[in-house]
Order: C-alpha cells, then structure tokens, then sequence
C-alpha cells in the first residue's frame, strides 16, 4: 500500500558565508526545549509538546501544530527531525495556487446508507480530472503508538486533535457505533492513508477524502504531492451526476477472497459491482488477478536466472492481463517493467518507448503533469 509520496530532504547545508538570503538553510531541529516565544516554534503555531518513549528511551515525538495550514490546520506527531525535514511542506495560504479551480462545486457529502456518509458527484466530471482537493490534517509517526504506553499517545492523539483550526471535522469522523475504546485511534484506524515522511512511515488523515468508500473497481483515485501536504482526488473515468465517487483502499490487483480479508480492517462486506458479480465473472477476473501474480513472481525468478526471454515474456503476458482486467495504473507500471528489462539487456531504444509509454499512461490517467525532465529521471533511474 506504498501510496509513494516521497519528500523533500535538506541535504544541502552551504558554509555559513554563503547564506546571506537565509534560503538554503536547513530548517532548524524544533523541539520543546527550543525556547518560549512563539517566533522560536516557527513555522508551527503551538509550542511542540515531546515525550520520550520508557521503552527505547533514544526515541522522542512531539506534536507539531500549524492552525493555519490548509483548511482546517495541521498536526504531526513525529520526530523533532522528521518535523524539521517537513516544514517546507505547509502551506499557510489557502485559498491559495493549490486549490481546484472550479466554481461548480463538483461533489457533496451524502448519507449512503448502509455504509454511513459518502461522496456524490454533482456535476459531470470528466476523466482524469482533479475534482478534489484535501490537506493532511493528521500526520502520526507509525512507530509511535509502539513506543508509547497506551494513556501517552491517547493523551498526544487529542492533543494533535485539539490544536486544528477545527477539530470537529476530524473528531466528526468519528463512528458512533464502534466499539474502540479512544475515538482519535478509531478514526485513523479507518480513515487514514499510509505515506512516508522523512523516510519513515506514517499515517495521514485527509477529512474531506476520508468520506469516500471504498469500491474495487472505483471511478477515482488519490493522488499524492511529493513536496506538500495537499492531495487530489483524480477521475479514473468520466462521472456522471449522482454517481458515487469511490476510490479502492487495497491494492487494485487482488483476487476477490483477498480483498474481502483485506477489507475487514475497515469492518465492513464489499458490495461494490465487482464483488457482486456473476459467479462466471468472478472466476474470470479471480483467475486474471492469481494468474497476475503468478506471472510477477515468474519475472523475478527469470531476473534472478539472468533469462531476459522468459522475463519479458512474461511482462508481457501482464501487460495484456491488467489490461483486460482494466487496472490503469498497472498498465502503467508494467510499461515500467518492461523498460527495464530491455534497458538491462542492452536494448536501451526499446527502453526509452516503453520509459516514455509509461509516462503518457500516467499523464493521460492525470496521475503526473507532463514535465519535460520526466523521461531523462526515469532512464537515470534505471541505471542508478
Ligand atoms: C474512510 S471511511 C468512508 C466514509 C464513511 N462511510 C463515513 O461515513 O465517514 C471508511 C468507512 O466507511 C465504510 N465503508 C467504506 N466503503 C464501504 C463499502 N463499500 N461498503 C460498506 N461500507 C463502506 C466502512 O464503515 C469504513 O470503515
């Protein structure tokens, strides 16, 4: 479930001579001995509150609030360098350069019962369109509930909770009829992504996402900012008004046995069109989807065995079975498979198409804007 954000890294820290404009400092290490004036905890708005972890005492987490980013302000629990790391992401000017330009609003939040509230289109949307935006409200480090006793990370979960802007549209996320015994924990527990920060993971919240169900062949998806807090909500496909928006919370390749075990975690029996289907059309896609997987296993062995026949053959037979089985990004990352392959043996002219197919399938999808640079980074990354 890698949702690949990836962040910014200050590496660079030039000689002191050279930073008369103050823009290529590292950002300062922030924690709560740094001082009691609100100009010392800059950019965050509230004096980081830190605990260290009895279990591994090297271990320190702070909440990091800043009210203004976004909507409704952010709140990170994490470590004093992974905060620092992060600061450049916030963005305090909202209605700013990232909202969707839009003066229709393109979806209300609706009772969609049995499954609580949901998203409904209302308006026309036309595939690959950004038709939503959302700001990280939450950010918590994955390790530290591991490292805390349970009443300290109760304690920081409502104290991250209490500094937004507006807490109740977080705490509003809350089910009434859960059975959890804190409702912060409850809420990222079912409504949260996973993302890495810093090179460490953590789960986010977006409030305004965290209202879109789940379907396995759904019509959107999420898509990502490598140096921001922001996400958008993407068409797969054109949407009518009234239609549902969804988005899947698994990886989109699974057999329908795996995703019903998989969905569980969020405690509820998939319904969606795909699980529901004639047993006949089950079966065909069950066996496309196992056979997928049999046959990226087969790549891996054939690269292990240096036999490039049988791992491009295989590639693609799974180019043609993601295809069938209409996973768009698959079809993508499979361009990417390929590429590879024939970049390894030498063949780099085949490489760069199917380097170049990839990327016109993921900028078609509106997954990445077309950038000039795009082509040139993938192939140095093959070789790197
Ligand atoms: C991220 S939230 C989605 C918004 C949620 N329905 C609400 O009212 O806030 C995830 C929760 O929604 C419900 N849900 C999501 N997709 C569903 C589906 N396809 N069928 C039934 N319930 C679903 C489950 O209770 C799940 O834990």
């Amino acid at each position: 479930e890698d949702t690949g954000i990836a962040t910014k890294h200050c590496l660079i820290d030039p000689p002191h001579a050279l930073r008369h404009d103050g823009q290529f400092r590292c950002p300062p290490v922030i924690d709560e001995s740094i001082g009691s004036h609100p100009v010392d905890w800059s950019p965050w708005t509230h004096q980081p509150e830190c605990v260290i972890s009895e279990k591994d005492p090297s271990l320190k987490y702070c909440v990091y609030s800043n009210s203004r980013h976004g909507y409704q302000g952010i709140s990170l629990i994490t470590k004093p360098k992974t905060a620092a790391d992060s600061a450049n992401m916030l963005d305090e000017e909202f209605p700013g350069g990232h909202s969707i330009n839009s003066t229709t609003p393109s979806y209300a939040i609706v009772d969609i019962p049995p499954k609580g509230k949901g998203v409904m289109a209302t308006r026309r949307i036309s595939r690959a369109e950004a038709f939503m935006s959302d700001w990280a409200t939450l950010v918590l480090d994955l390790s530290f509930p591991k490292a805390m006793q349970r009443q300290v990370g109760y304690q920081f979960l409502h104290l991250a909770a209490e500094q937004l802007s507006d807490p109740d549209k977080v705490l509003g996320l809350g089910r009434s009829s859960t059975k959890a015994v804190d409702i912060v924990e409850d809420i990222l527990g079912t409504n949260s992504f996973s993302y890495t920060l810093g090179g460490d993971s953590h789960m986010a919240l977006y409030p305004e996402v965290a209202r879109i169900n789940h379907a396995c062949k759904p019509n959107a998806f999420v898509r990502f900012s490598a140096t921001s807090f922001d996400v958008k909500v993407v068409a797969f496909r054109d949407i009518e008004i009234g239609e549902e928006i969804t988005i899947s919370y698994i990886p989109m390749n699974l057999p329908r046995e795996k995703r019903q075990r998989d969905l569980r975690r969020w405690g509820f029996e998939c319904t969606c069109s795909l699980c529901t289907a004639s047993k006949t059309e089950i079966a065909a896609s069950d066996y496309r989807r196992e056979k997928i997987a049999s046959l990226q296993e087969d790549v891996l062995k054939a690269i292990d065995e240096l036999d490039g026949t049988t791992a491009v053959r295989a590639a693609h037979e799974i180019l043609t079975l993601v295809k069938a089985e209409d996973i768009p990004t698959m079809v993508a990352s499979q361009y990417e498979v390929l590429a590879r392959l024939f970049w390894k043996a030498g063949d780099t002219e085949t490489a760069t198409q199917y380097a170049q197919q990839s990327l016109d399938t993921l900028i078609d999808l509106g997954y990445i804007d077309y950038s000039a640079d795009d082509l040139p980074l993938l192939l140095k990354d093959f070789t790197t």
